[in-house]
């Protein structure tokens, strides 16, 4: 598959139209429902063979992050694909167990690429890459999947983060 035939499989099994209340409190006759892309194994290796073109060099950065839920799925195959290890970011720690927001090992000073699934207005990608730079992490890259173009480029510029996304609402033909 290639990417214009990935973003014709996206749109093919996750784009929904209707009335949605996205995370942001925005309403949207439409929603990209990544987990009905993000389950998929013939996407998900697509997904993880596209988003390598895009990565910044692989000696540029120690780790990929995913915050949770959706990205988690992507990040992890992009991780194998790559070599790679990866770091979940939850939205709230449990308050029990381990009581941890990064799952698994995250050591300060390294250099991380964060995964977002979807980007909006980026609310939840900043989210995560501000708590891990607060943290002592270096954000090399966010990279979105799809990017909706409803703020998150300027919203993630004026926050002094580099970003990419793989496909934009025009590549589906939104
Ligand atoms: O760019 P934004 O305006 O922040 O909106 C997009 C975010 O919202 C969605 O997450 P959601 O809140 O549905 O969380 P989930 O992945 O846990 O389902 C999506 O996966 C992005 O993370
Ligand atoms: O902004 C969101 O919450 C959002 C939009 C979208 O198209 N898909 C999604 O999963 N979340």
């Amino acid at each position: 598959m290639n990417k214009a035939e990935l973003a014709k499989r996206i749109k093919e099994v996750a784009f929904l139209e209707g009335d949605f209340v996205l995370r942001s409190g925005k309403h949207s006759k439409y929603y990209v429902d990544k987990y009905l892309f993000g389950t998929k194994p013939d996407i998900l290796k697509s997904l993880a063979v596209e988003l390598t073109k895009i990565l910044p060099p692989l000696e540029s950065f120690d780790r990929l992050a995913g915050p949770e839920l959706g990205a988690v799925t992507i990040t992890s195959v992009l991780a194998c694909t790559i070599n790679k290890p990866f770091v979940l970011v939850r939205k709230a720690a449990k308050g029990y167990g381990t009581d941890k927001i990064f799952e698994g090992e995250l050591h300060k000073g390294e250099k991380v690429v964060l995964i977002e699934d979807i980007l909006t207005t980026a609310g939840a990608a900043l989210s995560a890459a501000e708590r891990l730079r607060d943290y002592g992490v270096e954000i090399v890259k966010i990279i979105g999947v799809v990017d909706r173009e409803e703020g998150a480029a300027e919203n993630i510029a004026k926050a002094g983060f580099q970003m990419d996304a793989l496909l934009k609402k025009s590549d589906l033909g939104i």
